[in-house]
């Protein structure tokens, strides 16, 4: 049995469009957006131990290691295992556990899914090593309960999502480049969700309603004039990015970002972007890079 596995990529999303469409009992807003990946990503690492444990061998700051999306999908992962194999084969071979080291990349409250894509990868790479034999539908089920964004992570390809971000369509994207830029502040999903200003009636899209290309994107991201009015910077952002583009916000932010047909365009705008921020540029990749994990 294979015991580690290295360099797995946790990639980034972005939302193209993100509008709000209604809310739930439970207070989770109903959601129509395209998810889209990209080729930006934290890396992870994977050491199966034999004594069940689950170690996170790299510290994150301000992430203590029991509350970190990488830890807590490892022990929702021995949990279904176990329940799935049951007690007598658990007698005959406990679960293993996993040390488990991350290269952070992602920046955290930037909209771009890091943590949730951290879990997913985790996911895939331990229900592998593990042989644990869950379908890919077993691993999204699991992941909706560690965040709304994780079952994409997980589905593997580019989606048109709705419900809170679990009911999840194929769809191909655009290639393109897109230019990120952070403005150095990170911002919690739920203060975005909870405000008062917050729109929660934009009328439901069918897919055909919308095509993704990257002269001008479709809809707009509900979330966007909320975090603005909160977060200046991410204001400031959007307002000299627009310069160049159709420039919007991701997720609940705080990072924006504008699409490129070729990425001679991205590297010229990157070039011009004030040093005062953090900027990079990423490709639309059309599948998750550990697809196939789940398929082998
Ligand atoms: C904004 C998006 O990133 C768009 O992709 C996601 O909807 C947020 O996904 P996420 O970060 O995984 O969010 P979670 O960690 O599940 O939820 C954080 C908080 O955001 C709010 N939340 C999140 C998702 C959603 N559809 N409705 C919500 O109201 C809830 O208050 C929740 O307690
Ligand atoms: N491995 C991890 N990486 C990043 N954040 C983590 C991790 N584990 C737990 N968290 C916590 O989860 C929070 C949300 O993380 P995440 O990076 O997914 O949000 P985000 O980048 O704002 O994405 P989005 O807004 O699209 O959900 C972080 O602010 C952090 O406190």
């Amino acid at each position: 049995m294979t015991r580690t596995l290295n360099n797995c990529p946790a990639p980034a999303k972005l939302n193209l469009f993100l509008h709000v469409t209604g809310r739930r009992p439970d207070g989770y807003h109903l959601l129509q957006t395209v998810f889209q990946l990209i080729d930006y990503s934290d890396q992870l690492h994977f050491e199966v131990r034999d004594d069940g444990i689950i170690r996170r061998t790299t510290v994150i700051p301000g992430v203590p290691e029991e509350s970190d999306l990488i830890v807590r999908a490892a022990k929702l992962l021995q949990s279904a295992i176990a329940a799935k194999t049951g007690a007598a084969a658990m007698a005959a071979s406990p679960i293993p556990g996993a040390n488990i080291a991350i290269d952070k990349k992602l920046p955290m409250g930037g909209g771009l899914g890091g943590g949730s894509s951290d879990a997913a990868t985790t996911l895939m790479a331990l229900n592998h090593l593990w042989q644990g034999g869950l379908s890919r539908a077993e691993l999204m089920a699991l992941g909706l309960r560690l965040g709304a964004d994780v079952p994409f992570f997980l589905f593997g390809r580019n989606a048109f999502a709705e419900g809170v971000g679990e009911a999840l369509q194929a769809l191909d994207t655009t290639a393109c480049w897109f230019v990120i830029i952070e403005p150095g502040v990170a911002i919690p999903t739920e203060k975005i969700f909870s405000s008062s200003e917050l729109t929660r009636d934009t009328k439901p899209v069918k897919m055909t309603d919308f095509s993704i290309g990257t002269k001008k994107l479709f809809g707009r991201n509900d979330l966007e004039v909320v975090a603005a009015k909160q977060f200046p910077e991410v204001a400031d952002v959007i307002k000299w990015l627009k310069t160049y583009g159709d420039a919007r916000m991701t997720g609940s932010g705080a990072c924006v970002f504008c699409a490129f047909a070729q990425e001679d365009q991205a590297d010229e705008v990157l070039k011009l972007v004030p040093q005062r921020w953090k900027a990079w540029k990423a490709k639309a990749m059309q599948q998750h890079p550990l697809a196939d994990l789940l398929d082998s």
